[in-house]
């Protein structure tokens, strides 16, 4: 809701004359609270509901989080709209420790991203990670209810949230490389035969962030190449400076006892070319094979989630 509030306040300094309303909806993914999304299984759990408002004409456009939207969007929907990105990276919450460093053996770590629980895993093997799901006041109530010595969350959610000071330190991305798409927000918009003369592509270019768009589109782009869901250990994670585009990635398996990892620099120009040279030495490191366990994990959850739907536990409609 922030998210979309964030969207409104700019187009209507844009647009005075357009009177926006916010269509607040529910998805799976706020939903289904008891699993990891990797155990949930489907992809687009985040955005599937808010495509059929679309595809309804319920709503013109969405606003997601990039890093919830799926590399490749249905057919009849387009991003248009890639906005400047937050802080990227991941943060360390807790009330009695101020990092991950200080914290002893055996404490209770809370994420349920296979990105940050491998990545955790292999540098502090000493730490129990314990699935934490939901949203944020949630996952904070969660925390602050004793259930976890300390939680992991991104840092751009705690910030749009005015809750910074939650954030006891920032990883730096050395350590924590970020998710694809992660801190940046992003418009979705249906590509309509019959717009009424409306070109929405162009109206919401403004909105786009150039540096932003170039550095996810190189990092998705690593995404795709592997499969790229919420179900994979991965992290991709670009910065952009005078044109110059610095991408790194990794693939590990959920234990963090292997991991591949890959570095490019490159014109940001061409974030494509560069997103499949670092896929190129992942792979070169073995990293299909160290995502394999976790891709026939997510297959299997991808057919529960496929029977679960034919049987009728189809997505709640908008609320
Ligand atoms: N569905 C998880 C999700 N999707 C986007 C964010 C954070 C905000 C962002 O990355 O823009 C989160 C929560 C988290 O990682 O703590």
């Amino acid at each position: 809701m922030w998210q979309a509030e964030h969207v409104r306040a700019r187009l209507t300094l844009l647009y005075p004359q357009c009177d926006i309303k916010i269509v607040g909806m529910s998805t799976k993914g706020d939903q289904i609270l008891d699993r990891t999304l990797s155990k949930v299984g489907g992809k687009g759990l985040f955005v599937k509901e808010l495509e059929v408002a679309m595809a309804e004409g319920r709503a013109d456009l969405a606003v997601h989080s990039l890093k919830d939207v799926p590399m490749e969007l249905p057919e009849g929907f387009a991003l248009a709209a890639v906005l400047e990105r937050e802080d990227p990276r991941d943060a360390f919450v807790s009330n009695d420790y101020a990092s991950l460093g200080e914290l002893p053996a055996g404490a209770v770590v809370g994420t349920s991203s296979l990105r940050r629980q491998s990545l955790i895993a292999a540098r502090y093997p000493h730490l129990v990670i314990k699935p934490l799901r939901g949203n944020l006041d949630t996952r904070l109530g969660k925390l602050d209810r004793g259930d976890y010595a300390a939680i992991i969350l991104a840092a751009a959610g705690l910030k749009r949230l005015g809750l910074p000071e939650r954030i006891r330190a920032l990883l730096d991305p050395a350590d924590s490389l970020p998710a694809a798409g992660q801190g940046a927000m992003a418009i979705e918009i249906p590509v309509r035969k019959d717009a009424g003369g409306v070109d929405l592509m162009a109206l919401l270019a403004p909105l786009n962030d150039e540096a932003t768009f170039q550095a996810v589109t190189a990092e998705r782009k690593v995404s795709k190449v592997f499969g790229g869901s919420c179900q994979v250990p991965l992290a991709a994670f670009a910065t952009v400076q005078d044109g110059q585009m610095h991408l790194r990635a990794m693939v590990a398996t959920p234990d963090g006892a292997r991991m591949a990892s890959a570095e490019v620099r490159g014109a940001a120009a061409d974030p494509e070319a560069l997103g499949e040279q670092v896929a190129a030495l992942l792979r070169a490191q073995d990293a299909v094979d160290i995502l394999s366990s976790c891709l026939s994990e997510a297959a299997q959850a991808d057919a529960d989630a496929r029977s679960a739907t034919l049987a009728g536990d189809a997505p709640s409609s908008a609320t």
